[in-house]
């Protein structure tokens, strides 16, 4: 049987160019990622709250943190290098609430604080990552709490509060 490639619609490429550079433009490249990960990974690992929860699940960190990298280079510079499901990750810890999703932005805000190229980088990055947290959050509730995601407060800080 002849295979086919699924080829993107130059227009979506066009998008993804676009994208890429506006990023680049803010100062945010690989290398900036790879530290971005890094240092976040390194104070998730040492918070009281969070490290344990990590050290439990991740028993290959040099693993989780390439796969980290590429989350991060197909969300801010459309890379398409990722291939995951965060969502059915996430709904398989037991034991995540909203004050771990506080506690997780909290500490990503303040690395981007340290690290950020511009206050603008910082703006678009923490506000990337408070988006998929509020998903993920929501997606915890309705699929493994069974709660009425109307019923509940999302209360997740804003990258605003520490720029
Ligand atoms: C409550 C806060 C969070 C905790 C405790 C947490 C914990 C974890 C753990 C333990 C894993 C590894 C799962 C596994 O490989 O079995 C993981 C994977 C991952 N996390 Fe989180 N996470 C949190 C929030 C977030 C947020 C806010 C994002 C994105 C902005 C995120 C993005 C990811 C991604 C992309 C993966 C890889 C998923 C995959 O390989 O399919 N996490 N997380």
């Amino acid at each position: 049987m002849a295979t086919r490639t699924v080829q993107a619609h130059p227009h979506a490429i066009a998008a993804r160019e676009e994208r890429r550079a506006e990023a680049l433009a803010m100062g945010i490249d690989e290398p900036f990622i790879a530290d971005l990960v890094d240092r976040f990974y390194a104070s998730v690992r040492e918070d009281a709250v969070l490290g344990p929860i990590f050290n439990a699940q991740i028993s290959d960190w040099p693993a989780h943190l390439g796969q980290m990298n590429r989350f991060w280079q197909s969300v801010l510079l459309s890379a398409g290098n990722f291939t995951g499901n965060p969502m059915m990750k996430h709904l398989a810890i037991p034991t995540i609430a909203q004050e771990h999703f506080q506690q997780w932005l909290a500490l990503f805000y303040r690395t981007l604080h340290a690290i950020a190229p511009t206050p603008e980088a910082a703006r678009h990055i923490g506000g990337k990552a408070r988006m998929i947290a509020e998903s993920l959050l929501t997606g915890i509730w309705v699929h493994r709490d069974r709660e009425d995601p109307l019923a509940k407060k999302v209360e997740l800080p804003h990258v605003s509060s520490v720029l």
